[in-house]
């Protein structure tokens, strides 16, 4: 059973969410309010919180943002409409465990509970195997122990590179910079590093830069002692404590406050460290692998990244390009993600439609691998029989390069309807009007007099529609 606070300001959606997830057992509370789902965070210890991207008086990230500092170890999904998957991806480097779009799949929802609570089971376990340890906010990050990572090299040239790559700095202790857009596999690679270097075997731990509050990255990092600070209530292990003999991952590494990366300077340097409130150095052997999706000589140069710290990090660098530049790859990924959903959601999806793959082959992926993770499992909740055809993709996903009005010179392009069945040209309809709908109504600032005038329609006509497609 989780405890689970749901933040949309669509009271239907709190109530649909509420009356679901209590009758699975979960303990529920939902507000309309970003402001009173913060009062109920710093009341309750919740496990996971849903929240609407959108909302009046703040947006998700901010409430991600606030969660994170009143509770680190709160799991945060952010709902979004698909027209705001980028947006979502980038929220997830802030800390999100996850985004899903709308319209809600009772299914999907109810494997990202099981995933967060299984995520924060993983690192309650990790913990008490370090009987000492006395920490309180440790489960946030994702901790591996062993080899447990499944992934797909791929076969397009890219991939062959990467891999390449990998192999040659996977068995040195080479610190090294992994970059790559958000979703692309950074987290992955630096797993795959680990398990194939003498590490292997020893604690592989990720911590997300981008979710660290200021006040708490020292002690989340180094540990504190018991009364060091109020609130220091008792001993902590920091993760480099914990990651010992290890490997350490720093995703979103510019996000680190200065003092931070001195402390951090200073670790690299003389591969020590001082819980906060200790009056001696403990010695620690630690590999550190960390992400930027930004190029860290930039964040030098605007003098956001320390130079020396810069240096003692980029030994080795490795650039994992976007799925948009990974073709050969795409069916592959497709048949990988497809397999995985059918496991997670006890499902038995054969293949899909070939039109599918072509859509997929077409598209931008935004979101990378993460969003093709997530648009397949939509999918195949969406699909009946055993194939994923167009009809269960997102309308925007399917006209996007159609709709996207530019060509590669960025000249003005005709939207090109190839479709080829019924049931895509259904889907062509239902994807065009929405992003139609859409573009109209971002031209007037959703003023929707303004947008059923210049759409010829009347506006209640207008409100169903923006309801149908979620706009
Ligand atoms: N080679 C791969 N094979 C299969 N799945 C993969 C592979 N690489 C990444 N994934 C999956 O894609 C998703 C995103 O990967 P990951 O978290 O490593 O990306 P990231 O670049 O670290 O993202 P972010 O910058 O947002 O933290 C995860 O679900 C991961 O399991």
């Amino acid at each position: 059973m989780a405890n689970i606070l749901v933040i949309d300001d669509n009271l239907d959606i709190c109530q649909l969410l509420d009356r679901f997830l209590t009758k699975k057992g979960h303990q529920v509370q939902t507000t309309i309010s970003g402001k009173t789902g913060l009062e109920y965070v710093k009341k309750s210890n919740f496990d996971l919180v849903f929240c609407d991207f959108k909302l009046r008086e703040m947006d998700g990230r901010e409430i991600l943002q606030k969660v994170k500092e009143i509770s680190p170890s709160t799991q945060v999904i952010i709902i979004t409409g698909y027209g705001d998957v980028k947006i979502a991806v980038e929220v997830i480097k802030n800390g999100a465990l996850d985004y899903i779009t709308k319209p809600l799949i009772p299914d999907e929802i109810l494997m990202l509970i099981d995933r967060s609570l299984a995520i924060n089971q993983q690192g309650r376990n990790y913990t008490a195997t370090f009987s000492e340890a006395k920490t309180t906010s440790q489960a946030k990050n994702q901790v591996t122990h062993g080899s447990d990572t499944s992934y797909l090299r791929g076969v397009g040239k890219e991939s062959k590179k990467l891999y390449r790559d990998i192999e040659l700095v996977a068995p040195t202790n080479l610190s090294v910079v992994i970059y790559g857009e958000s979703g692309a596999g950074k987290e992955n690679i630096a797993k795959i590093i680990h398990e194939q270097s003498p590490r292997v075997g020893k604690p592989f731990i990720a911590i997300d830069c981008g979710a660290l509050s200021k006040e708490l990255a020292g002690s989340e990092l180094w540990g504190h002692e018991k009364g060091s600070f109020t609130g220091a209530l008792t001993d902590k292990i920091g993760q480099f404590e914990l990651a010992d003999g290890g490997t350490i991952f720093l995703d979103e590494i510019s996000n680190l406050s200065y003092e931070i990366q001195i402390g951090l300077l200073r670790l690299v340097q003389e591969r020590k460290l001082r819980r906060i409130g200790a009056s001696r150095d403990k010695s620690i052997d630690v590999r550190i692998l960390v992400a930027s999706n930004e190029d860290l000589r930039k964040s030098v140069q605007e003098g956001k990244f320390r130079e020396d710290l810069f240096f003692r990090f980029n030994e080795f660098s490795i650039t994992v390009p976007p799925l948009r530049e990974r073709k050969d790859d795409i069916e592959a990924f497709s048949r990988y993600f497809l397999e995985k959903a059918n496991k997670e959601l006890n499902k038995d999806f054969l293949d899909f439609d070939p039109e599918v793959i072509e859509v997929f082959q077409n598209y931008d992926w935004p979101g990378n691998l993460r969003e093709m993770r997530n648009v397949i499992r939509r999918g195949i909740l969406l699909s009946s029989g055993k194939v994923v055809t167009l009809l269960a993709l997102p309308p925007e996903l399917v006209y996007a390069q159609k709709f996207n009005f530019k060509d590669a010179e960025g000249e003005e392009k005709q939207p090109d309807f190839k479709t080829k069945s019924s049931s895509s040209l259904k889907s062509a309809a239902a994807g065009a009007e929405a992003t139609v709908l859409r573009k109209i109504l971002e031209e007037v600032k959703y003023n929707r007099t303004k947008a059923a005038a210049k759409l010829g329609i009347d506006r209640k006509t207008l409100f169903n529609k923006m309801k149908q497609y979620d706009l």
